[in-house]
């Protein structure tokens, strides 16, 4: 019975290790259980005798000596000829018991005058050694891996080893030979508890492996050496939108996009067959059509000789990662709000055009544009009106270049356009003029139409500069050029220009040093009432001393604070101030002196513009109706939607608007009516000459009596003699300021004016 449960366990072991249940060791166990259950089972095909002894004897033998084999160290046991080992000795069991059986006159006489003969007992003490070894070696390893597995092998080599050193005795008495025979039925018995635990514990793990296979993310899919798909998991069917049954016994070409060529795919069949491994992002084609990107790893799964048995395909699907991807690249790369290129890229394509115009030997050009009063129309109407218009220019620039052009957004207010392959400089210009007409028609931003200008500054490359670098500042310097020159047109770059760009930027610099140290100097000059010519207040004019040196002159570092936003914080100071000082003089010479401060466009457009002027008058405790807030006839027009309501509040306020440069600009006297202005300051080039006859002299007569009609008091500017006074007097002009009338002052100075009986 024992001997045929072993058969039986040989079997069940070879059929387990076909479907990789077990590792390949117990093949080693498996073929001698064979041979031992063979050679033991061949007895009950034998008359009962000597031959009974012979096949238990051998198949001790070569039980023990096989079992023994399994304690050579791995690197010996791994030997090729080693390896055939277990199926030699079951091949010699087969043989050696059919031949037992056939040839039984050659079987040696085991047993004789109820003792065992020494041959007999040889085999079996040899055999039984041999397990007992065994033993030792399963039981010792217990201690380091595999415990319950190597103890259950233990104990089957110790009952075997055990019934192979008692088999002398078992002819002797009754219990020991019915111990003998128990001990090799237990024998038999631990090893098919071994098998059939290991095969129970193992059926579990795959089931498990299985189930996490089909559970995870990871597509997978096995195939055989051919490629023909053999499994896949759940996430496979998922991610390709093919049924399990559609893909069993197919290929996974199928999914093949035809993005990749050939070659590609030779490439990967080459190192999987070289190295058993591929790993690479591939693009495949969906069930539905829809082609995907995957990240697949090919591994091949090789028997214990090396040949491939398998591959295993795991993929993800990484089309969420590529458009994550692709979005990072568009923040890295592209303006969001416009969708143009950003500076970075805008820089790479200049670099990479620049060396193929210098292979090629065409040049080409950048254009710088800066749009001239988009700050205003972001601070007055707001920042999504302000993104909204950016929007529009960057359409209408992108609409107008070429395909081959670079149109890109490089900051704020501030476009470039890179034009590649110019064949002549001058046809950038008339591109440069159309961007212009583009920029200049109106934007409907939400329910208003507004108008801006741009100014574009060109350098060609590779005449005007040799490096990327020398391109961009010399572009730059040529818009700032552009602006200088009255805005709203285009400048191409000169040689000359750097030295004022250099100039320009050292300026800049230092006012923005003067801010921080407040280095600026408050100056006041007097204007007087023209009915009796008495001190009526002053016009409060900003200046910058240098240390050492000459002051620099207002026309050059305004213009720069206007361009660069510091004039807020220093229109904010001089008002401060001169509200301060007024005040002051007032309260000390009991006076009713006003003060006319100049109002930047800057200042104007500042969100709640209103609120601040009426803030630093409290802060002073300066009367509204004192000031005059000094504008040109220029910002008065500039946007009328945004400059005529603050300005009314202001005189709501009390806070007179004085009307500066009156007839330089618009001149439209039509206007006047419809603003809210109270006085009205007549540019001083109307004043130079005031003659008899002529047209200045007219001019300034019209200028007064219409602003009588409207009840708007006039000021005289620029009067530097005596017959300018006499001629205004004369025509009822209310107040004059000029050089005659006293040049700008120190504090100290006007104050000993002020005191002056
Ligand atoms: N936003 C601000 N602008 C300011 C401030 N301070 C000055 N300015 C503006 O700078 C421009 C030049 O001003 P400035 O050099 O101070 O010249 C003023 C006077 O010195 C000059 N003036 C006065 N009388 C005469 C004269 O008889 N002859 C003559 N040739 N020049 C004279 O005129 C300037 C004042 O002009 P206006 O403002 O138009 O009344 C100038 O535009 C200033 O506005 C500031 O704090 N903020």
């Amino acid at each position: 019975m024992g001997s045929f449960a072993a058969i039986l366990l040989a079997v069940f072991i070879m059929i387990m290790r076909r479907s990789n249940l077990l590792r390949p060791t117990y093949i080693w166990v498996a073929t001698t259980l064979m041979g031992m259950g063979l050679l033991d089972g061949f007895h009950a095909a034998l008359e009962p005798g000597v031959a009974f002894v012979w096949l238990h004897s051998i198949a001790t033998l070569i039980g023990g000596l096989t079992f023994a084999l399994v304690v050579l160290p791995e690197r010996v046991s791994r030997n090729p000829i080693l390896q055939t080992a277990p199926y030699v000795m079951a091949t010699l069991s087969v043989v050696l018991g059919i031949s037992s059986i056939v040839f039984t006159q050659w079987i040696p006489n085991m047993a004789s005058s109820g003792t065992f003969t020494l041959t007999a007992e040889l085999l079996n003490i040899v055999g039984g050694a041999g397990f007992l070894i065994a033993w030792f070696h399963f039981a010792w390893r217990a201690r380091i891996d595999d415990r319950e597995e190597r103890l259950l092998l233990a104990n089957h080599c110790l009952l075997f080893g055990m019934a192979g050193i008692l088999f002398h005795f078992s002819i002797l008495w009754d219990a020991t030979w019915w111990l003998w025979h128990v001990l090799r039925l237990f024998a038999y018995l631990v090893i098919l508890w071994f098998f059939l635990s290991l095969y129970n514990r193992n059926a579990k793990q795959l089931h498990l492996s299985k189930k996490v296979i089909d559970n995870t993310s990871e597509a997978i899919v096995v195939t055989d050496p051919q490629g023909k798909i053999l499994d896949i998991n759940d996430a496979y069917a998922q991610i390709t939108g093919y049924e399990r049954h559609e893909l069993i016994g197919g290929n996974p070409n199928i999914s093949k996009s035809g993005i990749h060529d050939d070659r590609f795919y030779q490439d990967m069949w080459r190192q999987l067959l070289s190295t058993g491994h591929w790993s690479g992002e591939i693009w495949d084609r969906r069930k539905r059509g829809e082609i995907f990107p995957k990240r697949l790893t090919i591994n091949a799964i090789r028997d214990d000789r090396g040949n491939t048995t398998h591959y295993v395909g795991i993929f993800n699907d990484i089309s969420e990662k590529k458009s994550d991807e692709e979005k990072l690249k568009n923040l890295a790369f592209y303006d969001p709000l416009t969708a143009l290129p950003n500076r970075a890229l805008f820089r790479e394509h200049l670099e990479e055009i620049t060396s193929t115009a210098q292979r090629s030997r065409k040049q080409a050009a950048l254009m710088f544009i800066d749009l001239d009063g988009f700050k205003d129309v972001n601070d007055s109407l707001g920042h999504a009106a302000g993104d909204s218009l950016l929007k529009q220019v960057a359409q209408r620039l992108h609409a107008r270049a070429r395909k081959s052009d670079i149109v890109a957004r490089l900051g704020g207010d501030e476009f470039g356009v890179l034009v590649r392959d110019l064949e002549h400089p001058e046809q950038i210009g008339s591109l440069a003029e159309k961007m212009l007409e583009l920029i200049r028609s109106p934007v409907t931003v939400g329910e208003q139409e507004v108008r801006i200008a741009a100014s574009i500054g060109i350098a060609v490359y590779p005449d005007d500069a040799q490096t990327v670098d020398d391109l961009y500042k010399n572009a730059d310097i040529a818009m700032y050029q552009a602006k200088n020159s009255g805005r709203n047109n285009y400048t191409f770059f000169l040689p000359a220009m750097n030295t004022k760009a250099v100039e320009r930027l050292s300026l800049i610099h230092d006012l923005h040093n003067a801010v921080e140290e407040n280095a600026f100097e408050l100056y006041f000059q007097p204007k007087i009432g023209l009915k009796d010519q008495r001190l009526i207040g002053s016009e409060a004019l900003m200046r910058w001393p240098k240390p050492g040196g000459k002051p620099i002159p207002t026309e050059q570092f305004i213009p720069c604070a206007e361009e660069t936003g510091l004039i807020v914080p220093m229109g904010d100071w001089v008002l401060a101030e001169a509200c301060r000082q007024t005040r002051q003089w007032n309260q000390r010479f009991g006076t009713q002196l006003r003060v006319a401060v100049n109002l930047s466009i800057r200042q104007l457009y500042k969100k709640n513009v209103v609120l601040d002027l009426l803030r630093i008058l409290e802060e002073q405790a300066f009367p509204t109706r004192l000031l005059e807030l000094e504008i040109t006839e220029s910002l008065l027009m500039d946007d009328t939607l945004v400059t005529i309501p603050i300005l009314k509040q202001l005189r709501d306020h009390g806070i007179s608007i004085a009307l500066d440069d009156f007839g330089t600009g618009y001149s439209s006297l039509n206007y006047l009516k419809r603003f809210p202005i109270d006085i009205i300051k007549i540019d001083r080039s109307f004043i130079g000459d005031l003659s008899t006859g002529s047209d200045e002299a007219a001019i300034v007569r019209a200028i007064i009596s219409l602003a009588r009609t409207l009840n708007i008091k006039v000021v005289a500017e620029g009067v530097e003699t005596a017959a300018q006074l006499d001629f205004l007097r004369q025509h009822q002009c209310d107040e004059a300021q000029g050089y005659f009338v006293g040049r700008p002052l120190p504090a100290a100075e006007y104050e000993a004016l002020i005191a002056r009986p």
